[in-house]
C-alpha cells in the first residue's frame, strides 16, 4: 500500500459570530482536507486546520511522504519532524502554547488519520478496530453553547439568534438539545464579567436539572477569581475548564476548589504531563487528535492519563465531518474517555465535505460509523464549492481578536482579564 498521491485542499465554510475570550469568530472558518491515494487506488481522508502557515507545512510534508507505505507511520513522523523542524506559528483556537513538538504533531495528524482510513478500507474494518476496538457503540457529545451576536455585522440574523445574557443562553441550549438530544452542556465563557457567567450557569442548572454542566473561560480569570467562581458554582458544575493560565496557576486553583479542573490549554504536549500530574493541576484532560499527533498518539496519551488517574473528555475547534468521524472512532476506543466530548458540529449547520448519512446524532451521541476505515465518503462537489469559498473569502488565518477590534477597537484579549 504505497502512497502515490496526496491532495491537499483548503476549504472555507460559514461560521456564526461566536464569542470567546480571544474575540469573535469570523464569518468563515478554514480547514484543510487531505486525501492520500495509494498504488492500489484506495483513498484515505484527513482534516486539519486551514491557517496559511500550517497549510504551507502540510503541503510541503505531503511531497515528502510520496512512496512510503501507509503502515510506515514512524518513518512518516520522522520525515515530517525533519521538515517542520521548528515552531510553526500555530496558536490556532485557544489551544495553549505553540512549540516544536506540537507543530510536528499538528502536521502529522491528518496524514496519520488518512493512512488509518486506508488501512481500515483495505482490511474491511472500521478505524475503531485499529485502535483496540469499541468500548462504546456511540460517543456522547455535549451541547457547546456560545454567547453570540444575532448576526455578523451588516448581515441578516442567522437561525440561532443572539445569546447575550442568561435567557439567550438557556434558549440556545434548548434549541441544540431539541435538535441533537445532547445530555451534557458546555458553556464557552471568558466573554463577560464572571458574575454574568455564574448567572448563566445557574440559569442552565435551573432549566436543565441533572444535566452535567461545564464552563470554559479559556484562562480569562486570575487564580483568585477562579477560586471565587468555583465556590459559587459548587454543585452546578461537572468540571471547570481552564479557568486560569498555566499549570502553576491551575494547580493553585485545583487545590482550593470542589470540582475537577479540565484543560485543553495548559497541557497540550507530552512534556506538560509530568508537571501537571505532579502538581495535581488537572483532573480531566481534553484530548484532541489534531494537535496530539493523530489517533494512535492520542491513544497513548489516554493510556498515560489512565496511569496518572486523569479522566478524559475531547476538545474541538470549528470542524467538518472528517474530523467528527475521526473523533468518534478515537473516543469509542478510549476506555477512560468517560465525559461527553465537545463538538462544534451544530454551528456548521449542515455544511460538510462528507456525504450525509454516516454521521448522525442519536440522543446527543454519534454511533460509530460501521463502514470500513472512517466509514465516511467525501462529497467532491461540496469540496469544490468550499474550496472556491476559501479562494474568495479573503481570510487566510483565524484571527478572532482583530475581527472583534473592527467593531470594538478597545477590545483586548489579555488573559487573565478578570
Ligand atoms: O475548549 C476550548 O478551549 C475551545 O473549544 C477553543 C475554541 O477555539 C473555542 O473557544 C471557539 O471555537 O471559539
Ligand atoms: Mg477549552
Amino acid at each position: 500500500m504505497i502512497i502515490r498521491q496526496i491532495h491537499v485542499t483548503p476549504v472555507a465554510f460559514r461560521d456564526p459570530p461566536l464569542l470567546n475570550a480571544a474575540g469573535v469568530h469570523e464569518p468563515w472558518a478554514l480547514r484543510t482536507i487531505v486525501e492520500v491515494v495509494t498504488d492500489e487506488g484506495l483513498t484515505g481522508l484527513g482534516e486539519t486546520y486551514g491557517d496559511l502557515v500550517h497549510l504551507g507545512k502540510v503541503r510541503e510534508c505531503a511531497q515528502a511522504l510520496i512512496g512510503l507505505d501507509v503502515h510506515a507511520l514512524n518513518t512518516m513522523y520522522a520525515r515530517i519532524s525533519a521538515i517542520v523542524g521548528n515552531v510553526v506559528n500555530d496558536r490556532h483556537g485557544l489551544t495553549g502554547v505553540a512549540n516544536k513538538e506540537k507543530s510536528i504533531d499538528r502536521v502529522f495528524s491528518p496524514f496519520e488519520v488518512a493512512c488509518l482510513d486506508i488501512r481500515g478500507k483495505a482490511t474491511g474494518v472500521p478505524v475503531v478496530d485499529l485502535l483496540g476496538g469499541k468500548v462504546r457503540d456511540a460517543v456522547p457529545y455535549s451541547a457547546y453553547l456560545f454567547y453570540k451576536w444575532a448576526a455578523h455585522p451588516g448581515e441578516d440574523p442567522d437561525r440561532f439568534g443572539a445569546a447575550l445574557d442568561e435567557a439567550g443562553i438557556v434558549e440556545q441550549a434548548r434549541l441544540l438539545i431539541d435538535e441533537y438530544g445532547f445530555e451534557s452542556i458546555k458553556l464557552k465563557g471568558g466573554v463577560y464579567p464572571p458574575d454574568q457567567e455564574i448567572a448563566a450557569i445557574q440559569a442552565l442548572h435551573e432549566a436543565f436539572p441533572g444535566v452535567p454542566l461545564r464552563l470554559d473561560p479559556n484562562a480569562a480569570w486570575t487564580v483568585e477569581t477562579s477560586i471565587r467562581v468555583a465556590h459559587e458554582l459548587d454543585g452546578a458544575l461537572q468540571y471547570l475548564e481552564d479557568p486560569t493560565p498555566e499549570i502553576a496557576g491551575m494547580a493553585q486553583v485545583a487545590a482550593a476548589v470542589p470540582m475537577p479542573l479540565a484543560t485543553n490549554m495548559c497541557v497540550v504536549t507530552p512534556e506538560h504531563l509530568p508537571p501537571a500530574t505532579a502538581s495535581h493541576a488537572i483532573g480531566v484532560l481534553l484530548l484532541d487528535h489534531h494537535y496530539w499527533g493523530g489517533l494512535v498518539r492520542s491513544s497513548h496519551i489516554a493510556a498515560m492519563c489512565d496511569a496518572f488517574g486523569l479522566a478524559m473528555s475531547m476538545h474541538s475547534n470549528s470542524h467538518l465531518g472528517i474530523s467528527l468521524a475521526a473523533m468518534t472512532h478515537l473516543a469509542a476506543a478510549t476506555p477512560n474517555l468517560t465525559f461527553a466530548c465537545d463538538t462544534h458540529t451544530p454551528w456548521q449547520d449542515g455544511q460538510d465535505v462528507v456525504k450525509p448519512g454516516a454521521l448522525t446524532f442519536v440522543n446527543g451521541a454519534v454511533p460509530v460509523p460501521a463502514g470500513p476505515g472512517l466509514g465516511i465518503e467525501l462529497d467532491r462537489d461540496a469540496l469544490a464549492v468550499m474550496n472556491e469559498q476559501y479562494e474568495k473569502c479573503g481570510i487566510v488565518a483565524r484571527d478572532d481578536t482583530t475581527y472583534m477590534q473592527r467593531f470594538n477597537p478597545t477590545f483586548s484579549a489579555r488573559r487573565p482579564r478578570w
